[in-house]
């Protein structure tokens, strides 16, 4: 994956005010703020079924939230048309996968119909923003291969490039680093870092998310446990708390980081003691 593309647009300004957000009227999660300057990385993170997806598509203007409000780069989301919302921001769902029969670069280049006239062909500059958005996550050698003949993370891979190429200032993905490697994961973060755009994603790597993002929300019983920089919010008290794990903070000698790790419960210090 390679970094900035030059037609990466500057990354916005998302606010979200007592935002409660569910599904089919039911209550998921309640009362969530949120001020996201320009050109940051958010992660949200939870259990299963904390709320993440409910929330992100509430962020992201595909469900209506069913109290609060969600302003991006000024304009009240929910009142926006949809393409002019589609202009704005780009979204790349849990599930999302590209149809099996297209070629990869049609697939990614579906994420450029928010700008075009009707009926109107790709043009050229178009192409390049095509070309741009596979290179920026390492796909450009198999721009022309069918989508069915892929492997689950180059499908992945296709789904984040068509929501990079939508050439939005606000990207909204749910769990982007499911079925990618290690490496992949590590690139993609360094991607959206180095697109400047304005970044809102869920994820489960609590390791990922601290060192990789600027802010972090940790849902937890249907609200916003901790909500702030990540390398604040992700800390064992809070993780223990939202996961019921056992989470140590270690720091890296040669970078003098701190990681994030889980440690297997029966070797927790209070578990080992119990047991003698
Ligand atoms: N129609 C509904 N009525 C009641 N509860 C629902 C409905 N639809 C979804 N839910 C519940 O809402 C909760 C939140 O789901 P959501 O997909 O947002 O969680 P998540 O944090 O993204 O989970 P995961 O990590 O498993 O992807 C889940 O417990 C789900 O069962």
């Amino acid at each position: 994956m390679s970094p900035a593309s030059p037609t990466s647009p500057p990354g916005v300004a998302l606010t979200a005010t007592g935002l409660d957000a569910g599904v089919d009227g039911h209550l998921v999660v309640a009362g969530v703020s949120l001020a996201v300057e320009p050109g940051s990385l958010v992660a949200v993170v939870g259990e299963n079924g904390s709320g993440k997806s409910t929330l992100l598509r509430a962020l992201a203007g595909l469900s209506r939230p069913l109290a609060g409000r969600v302003a991006v780069d000024g304009a009240d989301l929910h009142a926006l048309p949809g393409r002019a919302r589609a202009r704005l921001l780009a979204w790349v769902g849990q599930e999302d996968a590209p149809a099996e029969e297209l070629l990869v670069w049609q697939a990614v280049a579906l994420g450029l119909v928010p700008h075009q006239r009707p009926w109107a062909g790709p043009g050229s500059g178009e192409r390049e923003t095509v070309a741009a958005a596979l290179a920026q996550v390492g796909l450009q050698h198999l721009a022309d291969r069918r989508c069915d003949h892929l492997s689950g993370g180059e499908r992945r891979r296709v789904m984040l490039a068509r929501g990079l190429a939508q050439r939005t200032g606000l990207v909204v993905l749910d769990e982007p680093t499911n079925h990618l490697d290690v490496a992949h994961q590590q690139e993609l973060v360094g991607v959206l870092r180095g697109s400047g755009r304005t970044v809102i994603a869920s994820l489960h790597d609590l390791d990922l998310a601290r060192n990789g993002f600027d802010q972090a929300v940790v849902l937890h019983d249907g609200r916003a446990l901790a909500t702030g920089r990540a390398a604040e919010v992700l800390v064992p008290e809070v993780v223990r708390t939202a996961f019921g794990v056992v989470p140590a903070l270690l720091r890296d000698p040669a970078t003098g980081q701190e990681h994030l790790v889980l440690r297997p419960p029966h070797l927790s210090p209070a578990d080992r003691k119990k047991s003698r």
